[in-house]
C-alpha cells in the first residue's frame, strides 16, 4: 500500500532554522491561498500525464518522499455501475517544474447500484453521502473547495427509463451540490459506452506506462461489467482499420498522438455504434438474456424460467433489475455444458464483432473476468510456473499433501477450481504451510490464464453441478458465457489475457481515465487558447 503524502513534516523537516520557518509559512500560506483562487489551474492536461506517468515510472519516487513545494491535487470519480456504486479518490503531486505524478488512489465501493433506487430516490442520497464522507476523510480540509467531484454512470442507468434515470442524476446532484468539494454543471452524467472503453484504455495504458514511451506497444482492455462489455484496443494490423465497420473505430488524441481505437460496445448495432446505446452483453443482463427473460419485465404469469446452464433439478428465485424471477434447472442432462453453450451461442449471434486483430495484442481483462476466474480458483495466491516457497506444502484434491516445488500439473492443490489434469495453464497451488488449510484465491494479486482456461472451467463446473453446488448456481452459465463471448471476439484458446484487479495498487477501472479527460476539460474551460 503506498503511503499518503506528508508534505507537512517534509517542509518543517527541511526548514532547519526560524526566519526559515517563517519564509517557509509565508510561502505556504500564499501557495494555498493561490490555490483556492485558482482550483483548475492546479489541473494538467492528458499530455502532462504521460510525462507524469514517466516521471513515476522512472523515478520511483514514493510519494510520501515528495519534496518542498510538490503541489499536491485531487480528484474525486464516482462509478454509478450497475452493480454497485464506488468512488476513486486520486491524489496527484507535481514537484516545481514538473509534471504531476499520480500518488495514491483511495476506494470504496457499495451495492446495490444507483439504478436500485430508481423507485425511492431518497434512499438513494445515503450511499452516496456515505462515499462522500470516505472523500472528506481523504482529502485535507484545505483542499476540498478545488477539488473536482463528478459521477459517471453507466449501464443500470443506461437500461432505465429516461426519467427514472434522469431522477437520480438530480438527486446526485443536488447531494454533490451540497458537499464542499468543486463541482460543475456537468458533474453528474451518463457515460457512453464509447467513453467508457477509451477512458478504461487510457487507465490500464497509463498504470501499464505504456504511454510513457512513444511506439511501446499498448495494450487491449477487456471489461465485462453487469449490463455492457466493452473491448478496447489499438488495432496493429492496417487492415482492421479498413475492414471495421463505420463506428467502430474512434480517434483519440492523447500526448500530442493520435491513436485510432477500435472500441466494441455491446448490443449496439454497427452504424449507431457510436451513437445509439443498446444494451445487453454485460454478465447480469447476459444471465438475462440466456434465461429467455426480458429486462425490466417480470416473466410471463410469473412462470419460471428454465435452463440447461442452472443445476438439473434446480429451484432457485433471482433478482435482476428490480425484478425477481423464478428460475429451474433441466433434468439431467448427459452433458450440460455442450447444451448450455450452445444456448449462450444463440443469444450471441450476430451480436459479436469478431477480429483477426486481436490475436496480435496483448490484453487485461477485469471486472467480472476477473471475479469469476477468482471464483473458481483459475487465479489465485500462486500461478502456473511459479516456484512455491520451501515452507509451503500444496494440497491435493483429496486433502493430501504435496510435495513443495514448481505450481505445475503435478500441484493440483485447485481444491475450489477445476483440475489441472484437465490441461488448465493458470492452474493454481492452494497450498499452505501445514499441507491442509487451503489459501483463498488471492484478491488482489490476480494473474495469467488463457482463453481456453474459462472453457475447461466451464466444463469442469458444468459437469460437476451437481455434487459441487457451492461455486453457486450461476457458476456453469457464467463460464460458458464469458469462454464463448472471448471466442466471438476472435480470441483463439491459446490466447493468454492478464487478469487484473489492481495495477500498481490503482483498480482497473474506467475511473482513472474519465478523471483525466475530466480534469483536462477543466483546464481547457480555464484557457480556451490552449
Ligand atoms: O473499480 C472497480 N474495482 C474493482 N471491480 C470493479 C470496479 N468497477 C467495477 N468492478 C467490477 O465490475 C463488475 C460489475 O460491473 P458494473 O457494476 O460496473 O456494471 P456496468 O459496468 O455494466 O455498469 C463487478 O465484477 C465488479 O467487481
Ligand atoms: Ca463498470
Amino acid at each position: 500500500m503506498r503511503k499518503r503524502p506528508n508534505h507537512g513534516s517534509l517542509r518543517m523537516a527541511k526548514v532547519a532554522y526560524p526566519l526559515g520557518l517563517c519564509v517557509g509559512l509565508f510561502i505556504y500560506i500564499a501557495y494555498i491561498k493561490w490555490h483556492r483562487a485558482s482550483a483548475t489551474q492546479a489541473f494538467f492536461s492528458i499530455a502532462s500525464a504521460a510525462s507524469a506517468a514517466r516521471w513515476s515510472q522512472q523515478a520511483h519516487s514514493p510519494p510520501g518522499t515528495a519534496a518542498r513545494g510538490h503541489e499536491v491535487f485531487y480528484g474525486i470519480m464516482f462509478d454509478a455501475g450497475s452493480t454497485g456504486t464506488r468512488v476513486h479518490i486520486f491524489h496527484f503531486a507535481r514537484p516545481p517544474g514538473e509534471t504531476p505524478t499520480l500518488t495514491h488512489e483511495t476506494f470504496k465501493a457499495l451495492k446495490p447500484g444507483l439504478s436500485a433506487y430508481a423507485d425511492d430516490v431518497e434512499k438513494s442520497s445515503q450511499g452516496i453521502q456515505e462515499l462522500l464522507d470516505v472523500a472528506k476523510q481523504d482529502i485535507p480540509f484545505d483542499f476540498w473547495k478545488a477539488t473536482p467531484l463528478v459521477l459517471k454512470a453507466t449501464a443500470g442507468l443506461r437500461l432505465l427509463p429516461g426519467e427514472k434515470a434522469q431522477k437520480l442524476l438530480q438527486k446526485v446532484e443536488e447531494v454533490f451540490k451540497a458537499s464542499p468539494f468543486l463541482v460543475g454543471d456537468d458533474c453528474v452524467s451518463i457515460m457512453n459506452g464509447t467513453d467508457e472503453g477509451v477512458s478504461a484504455w487510457i487507465t490500464v495504458n497509463f498504470l501499464t506506462g505504456s504511454l510513457k514511451t512513444p511506439g511501446r506497444s499498448s495494450v487491449g482492455v477487456l471489461d465485462l461489467g453487469g449490463g455492457s462489455t466493452q473491448i478496447t484496443f489499438l488495432p496493429r494490423v492496417e487492415g482492421t482499420l479498413q475492414t471495421s465497420p463505420p463506428g467502430y473505430l474512434t480517434a483519440l488524441q492523447v500526448f500530442n498522438r493520435t491513436y485510432r481505437l477500435y472500441s466494441y460496445r455491446s448490443g449496439a448495432t454497427l452504424t449507431q455504434m457510436l451513437l445509439h446505446s443498446y444494451l445487453g452483453l454485460g454478465l447480469m443482463s447476459a444471465r438475462l438474456a440466456i434465461l429467455g427473460g426480458v429486462e425490466g419485465k417480470p416473466a410471463k404469469d410469473g412462470k419460471e424460467l428454465v435452463s440447461p446452464c442452472l443445476p438439473p433439478g434446480f429451484k432457485g428465485e433471482w433478482e435482476h433489475a428490480e425484478v425477481t424471477y423464478r428460475l429451474s434447472g433441466t433434468t439431467a442432462e448427459a452433458s450440460l455444458h455442450a447444451l448450455c453453450a450452445s444456448r449462450v451461442s444463440e443469444v450471441l449471434r450476430d451480436r459479436v464483432h469478431r477480429t483477426e486483430d486481436v490475436k496480435h495484442v496483448d490484453f487485461y481483462a477485469f471486472s467480472y473476468y476477473y471475479d469469476l476466474a477468482a471464483h473458481v480458483g483459475l487465479i489465485g495466491p500462486y500461478q502456473h510456473g511459479e516456484h512455491l516457497p520451501t515452507t509451503v506444502t500444496t494440497v491435493s484434491e483429496d486433502g493430501g499433501p504435496w510435495k513443495p516445488g514448481i505450481c505445475n500439473s503435478q500441484c493440483p492443490g485447485a481444491l475450489s477450481g477445476p483440475s489441472p489434469a484437465m490441461g488448465l495453464s493458470g492452474s493454481v497451488c492452494h497450498a499452505s504451510a501445514d499441507g491442509r488449510a487451503i489459501s483463498p484465491p488471492d484478491a488482489e494479486k490476480g494473474g495469467s490464464l488463457t482463453v481456453g482456461d474459462f472453457e475447461i472451467a466451464a466444463k469442469y463446473v458444468c459437469r460437476t453441478l451437481e455434487t459441487q453446488p457451492r461455486h453457486g448456481p450461476f457458476t456453469c452459465m457464467d463460464l460458458t458465457y464469458i469462454s464463448t463471448l472471448l471466442q466471438e471476439f476472435g480470441f483463439p484458446r491459446t490466447t493468454e489475457l492478464k487478469l487484473t484487479r489492481k495495477i500498481d495498487n490503482v483498480e482497473t477501472s474506467w475511473a482513472l481515465g474519465a478523471i483525466f479527460h475530466y480534469i483536462d476539460s477543466l483546464s481547457r474551460q480555464k484557457s480556451p487558447a490552449s
